[in-house]
């Protein structure tokens, strides 16, 4: 039998008024896979993943996915850059991890979507912290909160958009440590966007590089490789 990819992009051109930033680039993304994607700053990583949300438009290629449930299109999470929330941010953790993403406001929820709330806390070791305000919290638990965030409506592809710049390391490690288990336990394939190699060295499978428009892979483990490394951080 064969496997579709849940992403498949063909021939994908954006342009902005300047610049082409992405040059008739392929790219398939199969269930089940943790990657990563680097390339230097401004190389067209977030352009790329806005593409795939609808958020910018293509001069030219195609952009399919396919869904992993007969009843549903795939469904995406975006995990954003950690963003420092103020001290005195009113919301509990539980109050801003459901947040305008399940269909009713609390505490208007369904039976499905407490379900859903809980599972995401849980699945971030966030239970016991689901009454604290988030301003309080740590830096780690904060962006566990974005993270659980992205997995309240129990999405098919989990996008971290250089989600652990500016953790320090233990947090990083343990974001990580925490989407690997997801991407295990739950087969949530991953996408993880990062200028960080070992992290991505350490967590992914396989890594996407892009440059001049386009994507070269290889193996993830290979970004120890001095030679690879020094390719690789040559176009970073
Ligand atoms: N809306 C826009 N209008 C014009 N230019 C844009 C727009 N969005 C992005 N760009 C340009 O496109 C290029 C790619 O930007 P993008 O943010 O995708 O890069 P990136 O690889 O994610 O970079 P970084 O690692 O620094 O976050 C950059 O030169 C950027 O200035």
């Amino acid at each position: 039998m064969t496997v579709e990819p849940i992403l498949n992009i063909k021939q994908l051109t954006v342009r902005f008024p300047d610049k082409v930033v992405l040059d008739r680039l392929d790219f398939q993304l199969y269930p089940g896979e943790m990657i990563s994607l680097i390339g230097a700053n401004g190389a067209g990583k977030t352009t790329l993943i806005r593409a795939v949300l609808h958020q910018v438009k293509p001069v030219h290629g195609t952009i399919e996915t396919h869904p992993l449930h007969e009843t549903r299109q795939l469904k995406i999470g975006y995990v954003p850059q950690f963003r420092n929330i103020d001290h005195d941010f009113p919301l509990s953790i539980a109050s801003f991890v459901g947040l305008n993403r399940l269909g009713h406001h609390w505490p208007f929820y369904t039976k499905q979507e407490h379900q859903n709330l809980k599972h995401a806390l849980a699945c971030t070791y966030l239970t016991d912290l689901a009454q604290t305000r988030l301003g309080s919290a740590s830096g780690g638990e904060k962006q566990r909160a974005y993270l659980a965030q992205a997995l309240v409506d129990d999405p098919d592809l989990l996008i971290l958009d250089e989600s652990t710049a500016s953790l320090d390391v233990q947090a990083k490690n343990e974001l990580m440590a925490l989407v690997q288990e997801l991407n295990h336990n739950e087969q949530l394939t991953v996408v993880f966007i990062t200028h960080d190699l070992e992290l991505a060295a350490r967590y992914t499978t396989k890594y996407y590089l892009l440059e001049d428009g386009k994507l070269s892979s290889g193996a993830s483990a290979d970004l120890n490789q001095s030679l690879i490394r020094e390719k690789v951080r040559g176009a970073i």
